[in-house]
This record gives structure tokens, sequence and C-alpha cells, in this order.
């Protein structure tokens, strides 16, 4: 059997007395778009921060290409060619957007020229190049999330977990934001999406995983996810 691209197995992680992810288990096949969703506070921002090294896994393992992730620096999860966004955006608030992409983009260079070229080639591809002299703290939500997704293209990812982008845009906003995740994924890099908003889960994912206090309740394409009695179920309590 192949290595899978990305794969959880038995993923578990305690803060204290409780247990946030429990014995999550799935995998990700390279060139999809994966939805992770779930209701809030059922550990889906805690995934990505065990994906991406921000907090030691409890038990479990995570391997990507073939690599365990597990207890690995954060900046070597990043080398390896995993890149993220997170649901509080931090872009650097005093400088500007290129400089901001700049930053990201010294993940893979040394050399100044090298990382203005490449956050100038980022910032064409999210539509953003126009807005790239002001400083971040000027630009509206909608730019400010874009510009997140910007930073961590930047790192130049194989793998791109994308937490809530969507969140507080306008539908308009929203459709350009599906629009340039489809993009990102036609040029070659996998994702892994947490996003409440399930217009757009629905219309982008490939499959999803919904999860609950930390566990898996169902998994499958679109459809079988939203009709799954356990999601309804999560979502909308018994009656
Ligand atoms: N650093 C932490 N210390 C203690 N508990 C935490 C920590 N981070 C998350 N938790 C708890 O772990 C559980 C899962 O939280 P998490 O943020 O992963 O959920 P989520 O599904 O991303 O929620 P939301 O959709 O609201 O963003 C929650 O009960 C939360 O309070």
């Amino acid at each position: 059997m192949s290595t899978p691209f990305f794969e959880s197995h038995e993923l578990t992680k305690d803060f204290g007395g409780l247990r946030a992810v429990n014995g999550l288990s799935f995998h990700v096949n390279e060139g999809e778009i994966f939805g992770l969703i779930g209701p809030n506070g059922s550990g889906k921002t805690t995934v990505f921060n065990l994906i991406g090294g921000y907090y030691p896994i409890t038990s479990g393992s995570l391997r990507f290409q073939g690599t365990t992730l597990n207890s690995l620096p954060t900046w070597k999860i990043c080398k390896l060619g995993i890149g993220r966004t997170f649901q509080v955006m931090k872009p650097l608030r005093r400088m500007t957007v290129l400089e901001n992409v700049m930053t990201a983009a010294f993940n893979r260079t040394d050399v100044i020229a090298e990382s203005r070229k490449k956050a100038l080639e980022v910032l064409e591809f999210c539509g953003l190049a126009h807005r790239k002299d002001m400083t971040a703290k000027g630009l509206p939500i909608g730019y400010r999330k874009r510009l997140e997704i910007a930073r961590a293209l930047a790192t130049e990812p194989k793998l791109l977990l994308l937490d809530e982008t969507m969140a507080g845009l306008t539908p308009q906003e929203q459709a350009e934001g599906v629009t340039l995740i489809r993009k990102i994924r036609d040029s070659g890099i996998t994702i892994i999406i947490v996003e409440h908003i399930m217009r757009v889960i629905m219309s982008l994912c490939d499959r999803i995983l919904c999860i609950n206090y930390g566990q898996r309740i169902a998994e499958g394409s679109p459809q079988e996810v939203a009709n799954h009695p356990a999601v309804i179920e999560a979502y909308l309590g018994k009656e």
C-alpha cells in the first residue's frame, strides 16, 4: 500500500483534565480539499495546532509524506511543507503588506531580493498586489484574510491548513475566497480547511470529517456528511 500524503493516527490531546482531541484517525490524499468541521469547541483548531507543532501531542501520531511530525518544532514542520493560517489573524501590524509576506518567504531563502520576488508573486496570485504598500493594520478584514493566506503561501507549503478564513466576510468576499482556494488547490497544494460556513465547506470539499468532543462522528462526501444523523444532532441537538 502506498504511504498516505497526510495521516493522523489515534491523535489525542489532553489539556489537564480536558480531552480536546480523542483518538482521531483520518488521512488526506494529495490534491484534495479536505474539510474538518464540528460544533464550537469540538477540537478543530487544536488539531491544527497539533499538526503545526504548536502543542505537544499527548498520544497517537501524525505523518506527512512518510515523516512522523510528533515532537518536531514548528519551523521544521513548516520547512517540511505544512503552512497554515490562524483563526485569530496575526499580521505584523506596522509592516506593509509586502513586508508581511516577505517575512514568511524567509522560510525558504535568506536573500532579500528573492523573498521580495516570492512575496510579489504570491500577492499577485492572491489579488493583493495593489495593496502591497499599505500597512497591515489599515487593511479591511477581507484583505487581511487574504494577507493571512498570502503569508502561508509564501512559505511554499505542499499542505495548507486554512482556519476559518471566511469568518466575517461578506457573501461577495466569501465567493472570491472560494475562487482563491480552488486556485490554490489547482496550483498543486493540498488543503485542509476548518470553516463554519457550510455553504463554503459544501462547495469546496472533496471529503469532510465531522468531529464532536474531539472524536469522529462522520466522514465522507459533503452530501453524506450533511445528511448524517449524528452531524445533524451535533449541530442542531436532539429533538
Ligand atoms: N490551550 C488550551 N488550554 C486549555 N484548553 C484548551 C486550549 N485550547 C483549546 N482548549 C479547549 O479544547 C477544546 C477544543 O477547543 P478548539 O479551540 O480546538 O475547538 P474548535 O472546534 O476549534 O472551536 P471553534 O469552532 O469555537 O473555534 C475546547 O474545550 C477548548 O476550551
